[in-house]
Order: C-alpha cells, then sequence, then structure tokens
C-alpha cells in the first residue's frame, strides 16, 4: 500500500455528519486478510492515515517522513484503532504520551519506538514492494497488531493517575486528553473487540462538543491569519518578500535580546545595539548564554559567529533590516528613527517593536515611510509565537510581505494588524484588565478572578499575568496619558477619569513599589525578587478593604459567572469594535492574537469565536445588563458590529466578514 502522504481525515468534515462507510469494518478486514499488506509511508502519515498504516502488516518510511495521531489537538480521539493498537505495538507509556500529546514524530523516532520496520533514504514504495515479496512465505498471525497483547506495566492504575493528574494540570478543562487516557486504558484492560467499542463510545462523547468545535476553528484561524489582504489588492499570495540576510536589533532590553536569538537561530546575521558599554556587555553575556541553552538543547551548535555587538549606530549601514527595541517612549524612538534614516542604505527596512505606539508618527520622520512597519513581539520574544504586523498606512505591500514572512522564518504566528493605540492585542486587554479591577472596588480579590480565569482555562488570570509582565510598565502609560499625575483635574471625582469610571487601585500598588514578580510583591507577594510562587498577600487585602470603606463601597459576593462575563465579553466587545476600524481583517486574526499572545484557551478558540459559541445574543443581553448597571464604562456598551451582527441571525464567526466589508480597512 502507497501512501504518498495522508494528513489523516478532512478536518472540514467533522463540522457537519461523516459520511462514507464505516472505516473500522475496513480496516479490520485489511488487516485480517491473509496476503501480507506493507505501508510505503512518505511525507506525513497522520490521525487516519496513521491508523491506516498500523492495520498494514508491515510498515517502510521514508527518513523524512513525520507521523502521529494529532486528533487530541482537534478535541477527538483517534477513533479507528488508534487507541488500541498503538499500546499494543508500543506499550502503554510510549502510547499514552503519543495520544495524548498528538505530537508528531520523526521516522527515526518511530523507528526507536518500534512503529515502522524499516527507515529508508531511497524510494520507499519500491522498498516496500521488496518487502512484501519476502514476507509473502512468513505467516502473518504476530504482525496482526489488534491481535497483540499490551505490553502492561505492572503499576498500569498508578501510571494512568499519574498522565491524569499531569494532563489535568497542563490542560485544565480540556476534555480530550482524559478520553485518550480512559481508551488506552481499555486497550490495556480489554481484547480488541470491546476495546474498540470503548473508543468509538469515548468518541461519541467528544465528536459534536463546543471543545471540539474550538479546536478545530482554531486549527483553520492559525492557517487563515497568514493569508493578509490589503484594501489595494495587496495579499500574502501576490507580493513578493525580499529576502533577508543580515538585521539590527536597536536595545539589549527583554525584549531586544529575545529577538537577537529568534533571528540568530534561524541563521540571520545580527548586529546589536546598545547605547552604553555596560549594558552592550551585560546584553552580549545574556544573548550567547540564551542562544546555547537553546542549541544544547535542540542539539545542534550554537550561531555565535553570525553574531556583532556594538556601541554605533554607524555599524549598521548595510544591514537588510532594523528592528528598533528601545525604551516605550515616542521621543526617544523618533530620534532613533531619525538617525536611522541617515546612517541606513535607503533600502533598508526599518521596523518598531513597539507594543501600542503610532507607527506611522514614527515612518513619518523617516526618509522612508513606505518601508517603516511594526513588528510587536511578545516577551520573551524567543519563547512566544505571536507576532503583530502593524501596518502603517504608508507601508508598502512589499514591507508587510517582508515582515510576514520574516515573522514565519522565526517560527512565529504573524498576524497582520492595522495601526491605533495598542494594535489588537493590547488595544482588547484595556478593557479585559478594566473589569478586574472595577470587580475589584465591588468586592472580588484578585485571587478570586485570577482563579475563575484560570478555571477557564487561561494559562494565568490577569493579576497574575500582570506581576509577570511588570505592573510599573502600565502605571507609567496612565502618567503619560494624564490619567494620574499633575495633569488631572482637582475637581475630577477620584474614581473618574476623562469623562468615564477610572479605578485608582493599580496605581496604590505602584505606589508602594509593587511592581509585581521583580519586586518580590505586586498583586500578590513572592518568597523573593524574581520568584514565581504566588500568595495571596493579607497587605492587599488590608488596601482593598481600606479603599472601599474610603468610598463608602459595600464589598458584595461576586460569582465566577459574573468574573467571566463581565472579563470576557468586554474583550470580546472590543474586538468587535476592532473590527469595525478596520484594524483587524478578521475574528480569526483577533483569536490568533489572543491564543499564541495572551494564553486565552485553545478549548475556547478566542474571544470572538468564545463569543459565538456562548451566542451573540446573550453576549449582547448580558453585555446590555451590565452597561445598564455600570452606564459610566463605555466599554459594556455593545458594539453596533455585535448588534448588526445579532440583527442578521447571529452568523458563524466564518460569515461575519460580509456583514462588515463595507467599513474602512486600516489595514
Ligand atoms: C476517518 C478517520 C478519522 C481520523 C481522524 C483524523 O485523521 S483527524 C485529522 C488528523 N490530522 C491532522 O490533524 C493533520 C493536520 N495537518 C497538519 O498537521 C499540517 O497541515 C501538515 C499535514 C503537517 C502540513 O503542514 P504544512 O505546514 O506543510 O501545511 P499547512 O498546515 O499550511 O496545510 C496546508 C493546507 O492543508 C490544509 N490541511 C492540512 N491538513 C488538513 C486536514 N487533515 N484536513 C483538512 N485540511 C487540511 C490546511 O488547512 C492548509 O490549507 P489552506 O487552505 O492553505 O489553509
Amino acid at each position: 500500500m502507497r501512501m504518498c502522504s495522508s494528513a489523516g481525515a478532512d478536518i472540514r468534515e467533522f463540522a457537519g455528519p461523516l459520511r462514507g462507510p464505516p472505516l473500522v469494518p475496513l480496516l479490520d478486514a485489511i488487516e485480517a486478510g491473509e496476503k501480507p499488506v506493507v505501508a510505503a509511508i512518505e511525507g506525513v502519515a497522520l490521525g487516519g492515515g496513521f491508523e491506516l498504516a498500523l492495520v498494514c502488516h508491515y510498515r517502510i518510511v521514508h527518513f523524512k517522513a513525520r507521523l502521529g495521531l494529532p486528533e487530541v489537538t482537534l478535541g477527538i480521539l483517534p477513533a479507528a484503532g488508534g487507541t488500541q493498537r498503538l499500546p499494543r505495538l508500543i506499550g502503554i507509556p510510549a502510547a499514552l504520551e503519543l495520544i495524548t500529546t498528538g505530537r508528531h514524530i520523526s521516522a527515526q523516532e518511530a523507528l526507536k519506538l518500534g512503529i515502522v520496520d524499516q527507515v529508508t533514504e531511497q524510494n520507499a514504495c519500491e522498498l516496500a514492494v521488496e518487502f512484501a515479496l519476502r514476507a509473502v512465505a512468513k505467516p502473518l498471525s504476530s504482525r496482526r497488531v489488534s491481535m497483540l497483547t499490551t505490553p502492561c506495566p505492572p503499576d498500569l492504575d498508578a501510571l494512568l493517575e499519574a498522565v491524569t493528574m499531569q494532563v489535568k494540570r497542563k490542560a485544565r478543562g480540556v476534555m480530550a486528553p482524559l478520553a485518550c487516557i480512559q481508551a488506552v486504558r481499555a486497550a490495556a484492560t480489554m481484547p480488541y473487540s470491546k476495546g474498540i467499542k470503548r473508543e468509538s463510545e469515548l468518541m461519541a462523547t467528544l465528536f459534536n462538543s463546543g471543545q471540539a468545535r474550538a479546536l478545530q476553528y482554531c486549527f483553520f484561524a492559525q492557517r487563515t491569519a497568514g493569508k493578509w489582504t490589503l484594501p489595494s489588492g495587496a495579499q500574502w499570495n501576490n507580493s513578493k518578500p525580499r529576502e533577508i540576510r543580515s538585521a539590527a536589533i536597536i536595545g539589549l532590553g527583554t525584549m531586544g535580546r529575545g529577538i537577537v536569538v529568534s533571528l540568530a537561530r534561524v541563521g540571520i546575521s545580527v548586529i546589536a545595539v546598545e547605547s552604553e558599554k555596560k549594558l552592550l556587555e551585560t546584553g552580549k553575556q545574556m544573548v550567547i548564554g540564551m542562544l546555547e541553552r537553546d542549541a544544547k538543547r535542540r542539539g545542534v551548535s550554537a550561531s555565535l559567529n553570525l553574531l556583532k555587538f556594538t556601541l554605533s549606530l554607524q555599524d549598521l549601514k548595510d544591514v537588510d533590516l532594523v528592528i528598533e527595541a528601545v525604551f516605550e517612549d515616542m521621543a526617544l524612538k523618533k530620534r532613533v528613527f531619525q538617525e536611522l534614516s541617515k546612517v541606513c542604505r535607503p533600502a533598508t527596512l526599518l521596523c518598531t517593536n513597539t507594543s501600542g505606539l503610532d507607527v506611522d508618527a514614527l515612518a513619518g520622520v523617516t526618509d522612508r515611510p513606505h518601508l517603516v512597519v511594526g513588528m510587536h513581539f511578545f516577551s520573551p520574544a524567543h519563547v512566544m509565537k505571536l507576532l503583530e504586523v502593524v501596518c502603517g498606512p504608508r507601508s508598502s505591500s512589499e514591507t508587510i510581505a517582508t515582515a510576514m514572512s520574516l515573522g514565519k522564518r522565526m517560527g512565529k504566528v504573524s498576524v497582520a494588524v492595522g495601526n491605533c493605540p495598542g494594535f489588537v492585542g493590547n488595544r482588547m486587554l484595556k478593557p479585559y484588565l478594566d473589569q478586574a479591577t472595577f470587580l475589584l472596588e465591588e468586592g472580588a480579590t484578585p485571587e478570586q478572578i485570577d482563579k475563575a480565569l484560570e478555571d477557564f482555562g487561561f494559562a494565568m488570570g490577569v493579576f497574575r499575568m500582570s506581576d509577570l509582565a511588570g505592573l510599573d510598565v502600565g502605571w507609567r502609560v496612565r502618567k503619560e496619558s494624564g490619567l494620574i499625575g499633575p495633569d488631572v483635574d482637582p475637581k475630577n471625582p477620584p474614581r473618574r477619569r476623562q469623562g468615564r469610571r477610572y479605578c485608582p487601585i493599580p496605581d496604590m500598588v505602584c505606589e508602594q513599589g509593587r511592581f509585581g514578580q521583580k519586586t518580590g510583591r505586586g498583586w500578590y507577594m513572592y518568597d523573593k525578587p524574581g520568584g514565581t510562587n504566588a500568595k495571596p498577600d493579607p497587605l492587599i487585602q488590608n488596601l482593598l478593604e481600606m479603599y472601599r470603606s474610603r468610598y463608602g463601597i459595600q464589598p458584595r459576593n461576586i460569582s465566577d459567572q459574573e468574573i467571566i462575563e463581565r472579563c470576557l465579553f468586554a474583550l470580546a466587545n472590543e474586538g468587535f469594535r476592532i473590527l469595525e476600524d478596520g484594524i483587524a481583517a478578521r475574528p480569526e486574526d483577533i483569536d490568533v492574537i489572543y491564543l499564541f499572545g495572551y494564553g486565552f484557551p485553545r478549548h475556547g478558540g478566542g474571544p470572538m469565536f468564545y463569543a459565538s459559541m456562548v451566542g451573540l445574543e446573550r453576549v449582547l443581553e448580558r453585555l446590555e445588563h451590565y452597561h445598564q448597571a455600570h452606564p459610566d464604562v463605555p466599554h459594556l456598551e455593545p458594539s453596533p458590529l455585535l448588534k448588526k451582527l445579532v440583527a442578521c441571525g447571529s452568523p458563524p464567526v466564518q460569515k461575519w466578514r460580509e456583514h462588515i466589508k463595507t467599513m474602512h480597512s486600516h489595514l
């Protein structure tokens, strides 16, 4: 049997009723046949493709092929016998690991695990024919995997329990890996005929679940995000990116260091610039250490020869692209861009890693506004997968194509977004954070809010995330935007700014020098500065009590449901406004940003998909309810697009674009 490449079932078909003959009897018949069947695998054998290979009597694999059972990542399980045959072939621990993670493995690893019989650098099909001819005379009984006894460890229950705990810790609230564990248990404790029925029952609990819908949506959303398009007609498949061989990074702070590592490990020469000798030396040592650790983990040699460190911008005159990663200060950034304009050759692309400042204002101080684009990395930049590519009104399609393609080369999930304060991710963060702090005023605690969000599936609750990111950054932004400090009108009521509700508690926390993990104190307390073990702090509790009594606020019991609704519906509501404003082209782009940059649980699909799953009508009704209760919070006022979609019968996410197309695009 020649399997050039099989990515398994067509995932799009899972949205409707499955058609075609049932697969399991067909696969069982192949395995039971008297003629030897040899699978020749090239490319990939994933999901159903891998399950087909497992019923063959022998498996020959090209050395570049990849195999796996990724169903769990789609919210389902391998239900064509995969959970019953793989444990019989390679034992419970290895099968559990592959099935519960969905990890793809190389041909070499498959050989080591005993999944395949031979790995070849030649034509796998020709070798498989030779193999079949030699196999004709041999008995097949030991080659029928479903007939094998599952090699079982003596402490099976303890092993399954440990894996269950691990899965629950890593993927809180996710159903599919737990169902996979139960199916593998059946392979260990039941004959194949019963095990396959159990597999099918477990699949039935997952197949139409909201989690499966969300995870399958994420698969396609991630691929859709790469397909950027501009109102000019320029798009991903008609705009040629430039080839980038050399780059420069300005600023060796946390972000700059991560960007240097991301570039060097994909073979790009990097010149790193700092303003002072001591900062340069510290940054250099840290980058070298990061690259060495990264290379060791990947089993390759560190590409240190690609690095150059300098104090002089003059050294950048020949690079293909510069990424500025200096302090988040517009005046400083403008000075850097003016200087770069003078120093770099006219064709050099100038990028900024700003997390929210006006990219077009920076373009305006250069001699080449069409070659300026935002490349907003997320911290730590060598780990986080998200890259927002911020298209200014003057960025050329070639510039955007180059930034998107460079992101892909660095292994990032790149999303093109428009230029507005905070772009997509950080603009949406504001109403989300605001709701969390308003809930504190009204009676909740940081740990209660975090627990509700973490139970929902967020990697980290909003307060733990803020402690990790550093509270001083937002404090500085609030000072600069006149929300605190001498510019505030003294006649302003204390909990109002710029005509709307304002919660000063985050400022009070910062005034105490509590900047989060780095200072050992923030919304939580930590063992030491830089510690990561967050413990509730009675001082924060006192601060909240004093605050409420000072302003005469009677604390009330706040339910987890209210926390989730207010935080997440406010988040999605801003997403609708971003779509209206043309700052993101599609809801999928917003969801991908929140999945890869902000720890939104994949099994929730992202804020926009989640809103559609809850039901747009319900989201609208709850926002109207909360806005009525808090009329001084404009973010809770339902957006016109949300209302329009509800009026149109709440179409699925993939159809929202049809209702936005008349609106103006900033991409
Ligand atoms: C009946 C038995 C039931 C069995 C259950 C299953 O088989 S579930 C499916 C299990 N298979 C997978 O999960 C594989 C998913 N695909 C991948 O991991 C990758 O696409 C790949 C195969 C490793 C190829 O990666 P690469 O980076 O080379 O390409 P893309 O990811 O960009 O994909 C190219 C286009 O192909 C589409 N696509 C890929 N796999 C599937 C699939 N199984 N079903 C439907 N569509 C698939 C993908 O969406 C891309 O299409 P675009 O139109 O370009 O977006």
